[in-house]
């Protein structure tokens, strides 16, 4: 058993409070992933799983023991660096043994360990290479097999594939994912790309100044933030937000004014939110057909067209405000072309005074 428990964990380093009354369960086998901005307490986190951070208050637990007091060597869990350092002058093969010599592993177990996780993670045809000679995807492989051949508990990534560039991280991040699901351990990782948090982990939990304001499924976070903060930090293009005007029923979006959905807001709502690829965009024919056609295509000015091959982010300009849409393929929409814009009332998202999610 490996779960990982932090209840109610706060850390701070002077007057900064690094991590703020964190509580949280990583199950069991899962991919667990820490997602926020710079400086927002995910590499702390880490370091306090790890036992080179003491909590000033609160309990962690691993596997159900507490292990507030236990030294970094006895709490089973192994970290994959930054960047994946190898050492450089080593064989792939020395890389992964490194942990066993150091803890003066018997050899033949160490050999045996060796083989067994070269096997997992189908590197042993490459264990005699320096890393200087393999991909960056054999690379991050590698640094997993170094971490799991003490057959630690859990283990924790901090950022692993960000010096990748872009389509080697895609790669890899698959790549992560498989890996993690087939050695079934428990996974604690940390990012700076939602996508990537997206994409690969089982559960997100979104960290601001310390503090954990959301944990949730990738899709369940996406489809309901609990707040503007959480609704900014996923989704790209990020998602409209737009102060609510309220009158007679309607919901009306504005910095301007544009009617978006007939429904009512709640009473308390004070911004909504519009995902990108909610809003939809046609011709704009005339008020009076717009009306006709269930009343909610509003007018709106394009203002700019991105086309990104498969989709296209069209910037529409509707009184003061400025939405961005995705549309998919390639739509023959130009700038300063008149459109009418709509969204289905159900996706309609209603923030309260204080950014807090209202009840849709
Ligand atoms: N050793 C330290 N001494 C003093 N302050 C620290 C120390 N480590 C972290 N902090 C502060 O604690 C807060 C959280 O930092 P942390 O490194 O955990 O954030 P992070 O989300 O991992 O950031 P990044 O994405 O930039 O790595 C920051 O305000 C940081 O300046």
């Amino acid at each position: 058993m490996a779960n990982i428990v932090f209840s109610n964990v706060t850390k701070r380093y002077g007057n900064t409070l690094a991590v703020d009354d964190a509580s949280f369960t990583v199950n069991d086998n899962e991919f667990f992933c820490f997602f926020g901005p710079p400086l927002s307490g995910k590499s702390t986190i880490l370091r306090l799983v790890l036992g080179l951070e003491t909590p000033d208050t609160g309990e962690i637990l691993i596997g159900g023991r507490p292990v507030n007091t236990v030294s970094p060597a006895e709490r089973n869990v192994a970290m994959v660096f930054q960047n994946l350092a190898l050492f450089p002058h080593m064989s792939a093969r020395d890389n992964v043994r490194f942990p066993l010599v150091e803890r003066r592993v018997a050899e033949a177990e160490i050999e045996k360990r060796v083989a067994d996780v070269a096997s997992k993670l189908h590197i042993g045809h490459i264990l005699h290479k320096p890393p200087a000679q393999l991909s960056g995807g054999e690379r991050q492989r590698v640094a997993i097999a170094r971490a799991l051949v003490r057959d630690p508990a859990a283990y924790l990534m901090d950022d692993p594939i960000s010096a990748l560039d872009a389509r080697l991280r895609e790669e890899t991040r698959v790549e992560l994912k498989r890996i993690q699901r087939e050695l079934g351990k428990t996974l604690i990782y940390v990012t700076h790309d939602q996508e990537e948090a997206m994409s690969v982990a089982d559960r997100i939990a979104i960290l601001e100044n310390g503090k954990i304001r959301q944990i949730g499924a990738p899709t369940e976070i996406y489809d309901r933030p609990a707040s503007t903060y959480v609704a900014r930090l996923l989704g790209s293009p990020m998602m409209n937000i737009l102060k609510s005007v309220r009158g007679e029923g309607v919901v009306e979006a504005a910095e301007g004014t544009i009617r978006i959905a007939d429904k009512a807001a709640p009473a308390d709502a004070v911004e909504i939110g519009l995902r990108p690829e909610d809003i939809k965009v046609r011709p704009w024919l005339d008020e009076g057909a717009a009306r006709s056609d269930g009343g909610v295509g509003r007018p709106a000015r394009v203002f700019e067209v991105e086309p990104l091959g498969g989709y296209t982010v069209v910037t529409l300009a509707a009184g003061q405000a400025r939405l961005r849409a995705l549309l998919r393929g390639q739509p023959d929409i130009r700038p300063e072309a008149m459109v009418a814009i709509s969204c289905d009332p159900s996706r309609v998202h209603y923030f309260g005074q204080s950014g807090g999610a209202l009840a849709r």
